[in-house]
């Protein structure tokens, strides 16, 4: 089974970097959003991210043009007619994610794979949304997805081996590094990291120190790129809600209980670095 054409659907901060690897390893990559302002904005972010990488001199300005031109814009789901690959990317919301797997189902070919980007659903619930659960896989990208070496590869109950080989294929491809895990809640990244997050609100909630006391001491004393409360706003504090939430769910254990902060912070719109504003202001 070899890959050559991908669509990615979502062209928010997850899904450009993914185009972006995508185009950068040579696969011709089709970039789905259902509005063209996210779609412009994801291309803008692409090209920017390219053009530091010709100013670095990692990449001549032919290959970035060269690499712009593997990356097409789609606006309608049909276009997933002859892909090899969908890399779903959209809102991490398990209803509309089965409404995505389950209009691909009926639109892409027989042979393609239908992945998931998702920080946390179960795999093997979106899968059954469709008609080919052996043929539906988790492929977890970290963010910054052009930074980050992890791939996490989650099979769900159906998954068969010539499909995980084939994304494990594709992972390496992409400069990336595939490892692979169970469809549990979280996975393994978001069950470990996420609870660490909602534990740093806390502690801004129950007034333990300031937020930037707070993401010092995990700077400093645990030498993390960022705080906790950097990353949430990094991530999304709606994906951190939406990860707690399923986390908790999931479980059903109330050590995963969402803080109230982050789901005042969520209900306000303060959802962080890509609407400006979050623990921290953004310019
Ligand atoms: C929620 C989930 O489901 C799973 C997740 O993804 S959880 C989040 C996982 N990610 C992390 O934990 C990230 C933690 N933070 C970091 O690793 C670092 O702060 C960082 C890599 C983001 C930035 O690194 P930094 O050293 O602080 O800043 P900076 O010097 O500006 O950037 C380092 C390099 O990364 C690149 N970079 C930074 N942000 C980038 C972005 N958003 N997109 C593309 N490239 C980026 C920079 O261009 C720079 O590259 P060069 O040195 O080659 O020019
Ligand atoms: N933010 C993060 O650090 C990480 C997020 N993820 C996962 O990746 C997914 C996307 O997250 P982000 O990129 O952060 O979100 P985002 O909010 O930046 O982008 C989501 C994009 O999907 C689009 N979209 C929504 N519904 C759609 C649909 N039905 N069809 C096509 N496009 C649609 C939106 O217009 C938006 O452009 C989520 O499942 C999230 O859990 C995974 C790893 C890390």
């Amino acid at each position: 089974m070899e890959i050559k054409k991908v669509m990615v659907i979502g062209a928010g901060q997850m899904g450009g970097g993914i185009a972006q690897v995508c185009a950068q390893a040579g696969f011709d990559v089709k970039l789905n959003d259902i509005k063209e302002e996210s779609y412009a904005k994801g291309l803008a972010v692409i090209t920017k991210n390219l053009s530091r990488n010709v100013e670095k001199g990692r990449m001549t300005e032919d290959e970035k043009n060269a690499v712009l031109g593997r990356i097409t814009k789609s606006l309608d789901l049909q276009d997933a007619s002859d892909v090899d690959i969908i890399i779903e990317a959209a809102v991490e919301n398990m209803a509309i994610k089965k409404s995505i797997f389950t209009q691909l189902d009926g639109i892409a070919q027989e042979t393609a794979i239908l992945a998931s980007n998702t920080s946390s659903l179960s795999i093997t619930e979106i899968a059954a949304a469709t008609n080919r659960p052996e043929k539906v896989i988790g492929m977890h990208f970290m963010n910054p997805v052009p930074v980050m070496k992890l791939v996490e590869i989650i099979r769900g109950l159906a998954t068969t081996d010539e499909v995980y080989k084939a994304v494990e294929d594709m992972t390496k491809k992409l400069a990336k590094v595939p490892v692979e895990v169970n469809d549990f809640p979280g996975f393994v990244a978001n069950r470990i990291l996420m609870p660490m997050i909602n534990e740093a609100i806390y502690t801004l909630y129950e007034g333990v120190a300031t937020k930037e006391s707070i993401d010092d001491v995990m700077k400093l004393g645990m030498n993390h790129p960022m705080g906790p409360l950097q990353l949430a706003d990094f991530i999304g504090l709606d994906t951190c809600l939406y990860i707690m939430e399923t986390l908790h769910e999931g479980f059903g254990d109330s050590k995963y209980r969402p803080c109230p902060l982050l789901r005042k912070y969520v209900n306000a719109g303060w959802l962080g670095k890509k609407s400006g504003r979050g623990f921290y202001v953004y310019s």
